[in-house]
């Protein structure tokens, strides 16, 4: 059987999206996903997002496998890359800007704008230790600043949860982190009992972030937009940033706001085809 794909990318987080409007069922198992998202035996992607039916009242259900195989429960990339990918399937047929979502991780609706870019409502931050999940705090109660120790140093780590797990640090020098070694300790570390992401940011001012990631499932990646968002929320946690700033990543900005009216964390940016393919 032939399947037809198409590779994407916002800034630099790419994924293989496949149209899979037909079934609820992925067309592509964790175990071919692996394989796919390979970067010298496959086509190369962090991981693979299908377009299936919407559930529940909604215009479609994203599904994604990072590139180890496992499935998170939201990509902010991903979703814009989505967003894209719906738009261009629908071609003329399309009737709006706007799409409701259905992912693990709730409803989110990613809006095409007309400057190209795409910007998400990615709803409530979770805060409370139990919603993580970690064990570094009682279970109702939220993690800001908490001593963790990894790799024979104490950090203070702040966690939020876009729907999936992310440990943010604050740092002097985002250059000088050695994430291929102390990444995985991060996300293998036992108080997070689905793993973690892990943020680490460098605040050049209170509207401007840098940041580097190292994904649960999918190691350094250039984005990670679930990622902006938590890091941006643990700013203002943490009194170090105000409620909207771009967030600088490895392969690019992304706009970030924490709205201070409904409480709800917006982002913008862009999604960008590569190329078509089939399998
Ligand atoms: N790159 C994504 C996040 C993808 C999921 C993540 N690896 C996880 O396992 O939670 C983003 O842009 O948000």
């Amino acid at each position: 059987m032939a399947i037809e794909f198409t590779k994407y990318h916002g800034l630099g987080n790419d994924f293989i999206l496949i149209d899979n409007r037909s079934s609820s069922v992925p067309v592509i198992t964790p175990e071919q996903a692996i394989k796919l998202c390979d970067r010298h035996f496959g086509i190369g992607a962090d991981g693979v997002i299908f377009a299936l039916p919407g559930e529940n009242g909604t215009d479609y259900t994203m599904r994604i496998f990072n590139s180890d195989g496992s499935e998170p429960e939201m990509c902010g990339n991903g979703i814009r890359c989505l967003g894209v990918f719906l738009a261009d399937l629908e071609g003329e047929s399309r009737s709006k800007d706007l799409y409701r979502i259905h992912t693990l991780a709730g409803v989110i609706t990613p809006q095409l704008m007309a400057d190209g870019q795409v910007k998400v409502d990615m709803g409530l931050p979770k805060l409370l230790a139990a919603e993580i999940p970690t064990t570094l705090s009682a279970g109702d109660s939220k993690v800001i600043n908490q001593p963790l120790e990894v790799a024979g140093k104490t950090w203070e780590v702040t966690c939020v949860s876009m729907g999936n797990p992310h440990c943010i640090t604050f740092v002097d020098d985002v250059a000088a982190i050695p994430l291929e070694s102390i990444g995985p300790q991060f996300e293998h570390h036992p108080v997070f009992p689905q793993r973690t992401n892990t943020e680490f940011i460098q605040v050049v001012s209170r509207n401007y972030l840098k940041m580097r990631v190292w994904e649960r499932g999918a190691g350094i990646t250039l984005a990670c937009g679930t990622g902006a968002c938590a890091s941006l929320v643990a700013g203002v946690l943490t009194g170090k940033c105000d409620r909207t700033a771009t967030v600088e990543l490895p392969g690019g900005p992304l706009e970030i706001e924490w709205s201070e009216i409904d409480q709800r964390v917006y982002m913008t940016g862009p999604a960008e085809r590569v190329f078509t393919g089939k399998l």
